[in-house]
């Protein structure tokens, strides 16, 4: 297993948000955290990404604590873009790829749509092109695991599905992916598995399939409202 959580709970001066998340990650695999607004899906995020330091539970990287800065980290092979999208906005595009572990060319391969923006400051780019630019900058970095938050915020369905689909191809070629979304049923049409948060604690767990399938799981995390189907 390359990410192992167990009984993880972090939050903010001294109130933990989220408590007890117990989830895993193997390589190649994309893996949704989902749940409503204000459930904790960027708080355990940044507890794994090294911004927020866990109150109790372990991180197990390849089988060995993690622990360290976000650039520590990042050293060990684990990206993150964040939900603000993790652009320089003064910076152009060309100098937002340079500063990834990647090559200019990999990041342009992945997304060509980027070429012809590559003298505007990421900052003028749309929101749609700025995330592009954060996954292009990560995944031509080839990470081992990649932690990326509400990738569908505000854009286009089918800008969404081109980002996604780049994820699926990044996961096929061997990186883990946990993929922080509201919107439950794109994420998970190209999630392995997926894990449901409700009110800082793990309400279900399962494959995409079954989680679509079993919208019971998500209808009460979603709305607080009991499962029907006993999926809960
Ligand atoms: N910096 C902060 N200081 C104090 N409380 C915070 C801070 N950031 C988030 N919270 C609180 O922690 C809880 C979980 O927030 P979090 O952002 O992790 O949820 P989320 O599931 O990612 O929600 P969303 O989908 O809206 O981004 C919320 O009640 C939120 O108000």
């Amino acid at each position: 297993m390359l990410l192992k959580v167990e009984g993880l709970a972090a939050g903010y001066s001294g109130v933990d948000v989220v408590r007890e998340i117990d989830l895993h990650i193997g390589k190649g695999e994309v893996v949704a955290l989902l749940g409503p607004n204000g459930a904790g899906k960027t708080t355990t995020l940044l507890a794994l990404a090294g911004v927020l330091t866990p109150t109790s539970g372990q991180i197990l990287y390849r089988d060995l604590p993690l622990r360290g800065t976000l650039h520590q980290r990042a050293r060990r092979g684990i990206s993150y873009i964040s939900e603000q999208g993790s652009v320089f906005s003064r910076l152009t595009t060309l100098a937002n790829l340079r500063l990834g572990a990647g090559s200019v060319g990999d990041a342009l391969a992945l997304f060509p749509e980027l070429e012809p923006l590559l003298k505007r400051p990421g900052g003028l780019l749309s929101g749609g092109e700025q995330r592009m630019l954060a996954l292009a900058r990560s995944l031509a970095g080839k990470p081992e695991l990649l932690l990326v938050d509400e990738l569908s915020l505000g854009l286009a369905p089918l800008i969404v599905r081109r980002l996604l689909e780049r994820i699926r191809a990044a996961a096929d070629a061997g990186t883990a992916v946990l993929i922080v979304e509201q919107h439950a049923s794109q994420v998970l049409s190209v999630s392995d598995r997926g894990y449901v948060l409700s009110r800082g604690r793990l309400s279900a767990s399962g494959t995409g399939a079954e989680l679509l399938a079993s919208s019971g799981a998500l209808r009460s995390a979603y709305l607080g409202t009991r499962a029907e189907d006993g999926t809960e």
